[in-house]
C-alpha cells in the first residue's frame, strides 16, 4: 500500500512536535515536508528536538505546496494562519486535517464550499482525543434528559482561544437537542463583567486557564435534587494522537468538510 505523504504546519509547538512524531512512527505515513515560518530550507533533523527525522522545512505556503508531494496537511498552529493554511492546501490539491481551534462560522462555510468546489476532503476536528469525542456525545444525549447545563473548561495558560473548540463543539451538539433556555435566575445581575461565563443559548461556559494544565473539560447538568457531571481530561498531547491518525486515514476516502471526529467514529 502506498504511504500517505503528509505536511505538517507548526511543528515545533506542543502538537506539532507530537504529530511529527507520529507521522514519523507509523507505518504508512511519510512526512514529506513541515510548514514552519522559520527555519526556512534547512532540514527538520537539523532543529533541536528532531534529530533523525528528515523532511525538508519551508516558511513560503505556495512553494511548499507547489514543491513537495503530498497528499495530507495536519494544521496546528492558530486560528487565523490555520485557515490560511488549509484553504491554500484545498487550492493545491492537498487534503487538511486540522486540530487548530478558534474557527469562526464563516471559516467552516467557507471551506466547506472551498472541499464542495474542489471534491477534497478536509477534517477540521476541535478534539482528536477519543475520551472528549465520547464526553462530547454523552453531554448530547444527557442534554435531552437536562436543559440546564454549565460547562466548563480548564486548560493551561498559553491557549490564544477562549472559550475552547471542544467547549464551542459540546455546545452545538447539545444545542442540536436543546431548546435554547435562559438559565438562572431571571433577574441576575453580573457585580463583576463575565462572572456568569460565555452565553450560547442560554448555556454558560466558563474558561479556566492555569499552568501545569493541559486539557480538561467537565460538562455539568442540573436537576431539582441531582447534578450530572461528565467529564473528560488529558494528561498529555499523546492522547490526540490516535484521533490524529484516524483523521488522516479518513481524509483520504472523503471529498466533503467533516467538522468534528464524532461524525467519523462510530
Ligand atoms: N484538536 C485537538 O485535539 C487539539 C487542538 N489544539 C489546538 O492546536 C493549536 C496548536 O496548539 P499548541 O500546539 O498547543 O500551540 P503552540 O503555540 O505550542 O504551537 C503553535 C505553532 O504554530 C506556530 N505559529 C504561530 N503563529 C504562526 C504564524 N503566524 N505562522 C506560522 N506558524 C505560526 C507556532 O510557531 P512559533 O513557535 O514560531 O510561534 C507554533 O509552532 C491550537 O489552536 C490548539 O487549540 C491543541 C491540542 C489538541
Ligand atoms: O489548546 C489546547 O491545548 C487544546 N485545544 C483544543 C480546544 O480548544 O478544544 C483541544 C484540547 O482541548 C486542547
Amino acid at each position: 500500500m502506498d504511504k500517505i505523504k503528509i505536511i505538517v504546519a507548526g511543528p515545533r509547538g506542543r502538537m506539532g512536535l507530537e504529530a511529527v512524531k507520529l507521522v514519523h512512527n507509523t507505518e504508512n505515513f511519510e512526512l514529506a515536508a513541515v510548514l514552519d515560518r522559520k527555519n526556512n530550507g534547512m532540514n527538520l533533523s537539523e532543529i533541536g528536538g528532531f534529530e533523525g527525522i528528515h523532511a525538508p522545512v519551508y516558511s513560503d505556503l505556495d512553494e511548499c505546496f507547489s514543491s513537495v508531494d503530498a497528499q495530507v496537511l495536519i494544521d496546528l498552529t492558530t486560528p487565523e494562519v490555520g485557515m490560511v493554511h488549509a484553504e491554500k492546501a484545498l487550492e493545491y490539491g492537498i487534503r487538511p486535517v486540522v486540530g487548530t481551534t478558534g474557527f469562526s462560522k464563516e471559516d467552516l462555510e467557507r471551506l466547506d464550499s472551498l472541499t464542495a468546489e474542489k471534491e477534497l476532503g478536509c477534517i477540521i476536528a476541535p478534539n482528536f482525543a477519543i475520551g472528549a469525542i465520547l464526553m462530547m456525545k454523552f453531554s448530547q444525549m444527557a442534554a435531552k434528559y437536562f436543559e440546564d447545563i454549565e460547562v466548563i473548561e480548564m486548560h493551561h495558560d498559553q491557549k490564544l482561544d477562549a472559550p475552547s473548540g471542544t467547549a464551542v463543539k459540546t455546545a452545538q451538539l447539545i444545542s442540536e437537542v436543546r431548546e435554547d433556555k435562559i438559565q438562572g435566575h431571571p433577574s441576575e445581575k453580573e457585580t463583576l463583567p463575565g462572572a456568569r461565563g460565555a452565553d450560547m443559548n442560554g448555556m454558560r461556559i466558563h474558561s479556566v486557564r492555569l499552568p501545569g494544565l493541559v486539557a480538561h473539560q467537565q460538562v455539568m447538568f442540573g436537576m431539582e435534587g441531582q447534578l450530572l457531571t461528565i467529564r473528560h481530561d488529558s494528561f498529555n498531547r499523546a492522547s490526540f494522537m490516535s484521533g490524529v491518525k484516524l483523521a488522516v486515514e479518513e481524509v483520504m476516502k472523503i471529498d466533503v468538510l467533516v467538522y468534528g471526529l464524532e461524525n467519523v467514529i462510530e
